[in-house]
């Protein structure tokens, strides 16, 4: 039976197949005449859940491992943040990854993300030098998710780049591409005889807009209005670079896939005027469309309103040239499809107006560039993190634009959850709201023939949530950070979660009798 052919009918009046008419036929027997059947997602639909290294991992300078960006900002700049802890220790996954794998066989994933620390396996960043300790790390944990037919689904690049490659510019410097192109071959080489989905990059937003202007990302460097557009570039013909190794010297003989992960939150105009659906298209081209448009779209290369806005303000600012020149056509016919799919992290919406809500932007700067004003609306419910509320049918408008601008791509969604506080009950029904709220987008979206193939929930674990700290939680399970064995403990949407995987149908009156969770025969 396809996805499509389950709906809610009525069995005496619609068509229907032989399964949906023994299904009626049962309830006609038990209820009556009339059957709600629920809508389901496919067998074959991916159910995973995400994490990242340094969020998880730990053991920062255990084992041979390097400096990364977020050690180096953590140790030398601690107020920056919010509760001045570190990840240093973290849910110390690098010595509890069988715990992990075994919450895994509990939630009965098919797929669990996780990302690769670049300094773990190459200390200084480049690859004169690996370091056996941190490869064999990611050997256990990937045979012991494949021990249990878990999919690895492995993001090269979260946010964690090695600090002495950050000594030498990092993603500024055009250099960046070849380092990262090297790093990428030694991940191919040695994990992907086991691993066929890899992910380059993780939300290039927040690595170049939150790193290179916003100040909310490692490294905080204030260069506006510069290095945002450097670092984008960068990091999508470093992309290119990878995508084009594993396809041209590892796909063949690995035969897996290779994408690349964008934040993509939907950017909605806050009304029907002209203005304001120009500032929505400028907020999601700033924010999202400079990283996919040049990989995703029929044509390449950037997106021309933002290339015509930065051109004229660079102009009017009294630069020689624009801060933003499109790719050459040799670059661009490179990039241009140079993935196996697109990874989305999606967890809310955003209004945006042409007129409203307008800060005071520093000049020059991406925000200043594309000036808009854009807020939350107030009656989304709101999570323990300031960015994260609760909009209607949100997946949906964000998925149904991808697949109508990009020629209805391959997606997994990559990333998607809900905070809640530190000291909350275990009982957390606000996230199964949110949860159940997105899982019924996620069916809008393939009933809108979006080519979606598979849903990770951020997270599988309460984490180091970079500036926030650990103030926000967005596990499935809870981490007592109090003990020295970090022990986890499921929470109640772990369950529910559980329920959807084995079911694949969203069921409200589903209500767990407590929170012990079990590993089902199968896993
Ligand atoms: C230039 C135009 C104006 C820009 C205005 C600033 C941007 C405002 C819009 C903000 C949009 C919402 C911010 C969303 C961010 C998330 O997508 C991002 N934080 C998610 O990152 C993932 O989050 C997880 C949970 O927080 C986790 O931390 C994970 O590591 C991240 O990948």
């Amino acid at each position: 039976m396809t996805y499509a052919s389950i709906k809610t009918v009525n069995c005496l009046h619609g068509p229907v197949d032989m399964k949906s008419l023994v299904l009626c036929l049962l309830a006609v027997a038990c209820h009556g005449s009339t059957v709600k059947q629920q809508r389901r997602f496919p067998d074959d639909f991916l159910f995973g859940a995400a994490t990242s290294a340094y969020q998880i991992e730990g053991a920062w300078n255990e084992d041979g491992k390097g400096e990364n960006i977020w050690d180096r900002l953590v140790h030398t700049n601690p107020t920056v943040i919010q509760d001045l802890t570190t990840g240093d220790v973290a849910a110390d996954s690098y010595h509890n990854y069988k715990r992990d794998v075994e919450m895994m066989r509990e939630l009965g994933l098919n797929a669990y993300r996780f990302s690769i620390s670049w300094a773990r396996i190459l200390p200084t960043g480049m690859a004169n030098e690996i370091n056996p300790a941190g490869v064999a790390y990611y050997n256990n944990l990937i045979n012991e998710m494949v021990k249990y037919n878990i999919t690895p689904m492995v993001t090269l690049y979260h946010w964690d780049l090695p600090q002495k490659l950050q000594d030498l510019g990092g993603l500024i410097n055009p250099l960046f591409t070849e380092w990262y192109e090297d790093y990428a071959r030694v991940v191919f080489e040695n994990f992907g005889d086991r691993v066929k989905l890899f992910i380059t990059f993780n939300e290039p937003s927040q690595i170049c807009f939150e790193g290179f202007e916003y100040m909310n990302k490692a490294p905080l460097l204030n260069t506006f209005g510069v290095g945002v557009y450097l670092c984008a570039k960068h990091l999508v013909l470093a992309h290119a670079r990878a995508y084009h190794l594993y396809n041209t010297e590892f796909k063949p003989t690995q035969g897996g896939q290779c994408g690349i992960t964008i934040s993509v939150n939907w950017f909605e105009a806050d009304t029907d005027s002209a203005e304001d659906l120009m500032a929505a298209e400028l907020m999601r081209q700033s924010q999202w469309g400079i990283y996919a448009d040049p990989i995703f779209s029929a044509e390449g290369g950037l997106p021309r309103e933002l290339l015509d806005r930065v051109a004229e303000k660079s102009a009017q600012q009294g630069f020689p040239r624009t801060r933003l020149s499109d790719f050459n056509e040799e670059e661009k016919a490179f990039i241009k499809g140079a993935a196996d799919f697109f990874g989305v992290n999606h967890y809310t919406t955003v209004k945006v107006s042409a007129t409203e809500h307008k800060q005071v932007y520093s000049v020059p700067s991406m925000l200043d560039d594309v000036n808009v004003g854009f807020y939350w609306p107030e009656e989304n419910p709101k999570s323990a993190s300031p960015w994260l509320s609760m909009a209607p049918n949100s997946i949906y408008h964000a998925l149904t634009h991808l697949k109508e601008k990009y020629n209805n791509p391959k997606i997994y969604i990559t990333e998607n959850g809900w905070a809640t506080y530190r000291n909350s009950s275990l009982i957390d029904n606000d996230r199964i709201t949110y949860y159940r709220a997105a899982w019924e987008s996620m069916l809008n979206t393939l009933d809108a023939g979006v080519n979606l193939k598979g849903y990770m929930v951020w997270s599988l674990l309460d984490n180091m949530e970079w500036l926030e700290g650990y103030i926000p939680c967005l596990g499935l399970y809870q981490v007592d950070y109090q003990d020295p064995a970090r022990t986890r403990v499921a929470r109640k949407s772990a369950l529910v979660y559980k329920h959807l995987i084995k079911n694949r149908y969203i069921d409200y009156e589903y209500e767990p009798g407590n929170l012990t969770m079990t590993i089902d025969d199968g896993f």
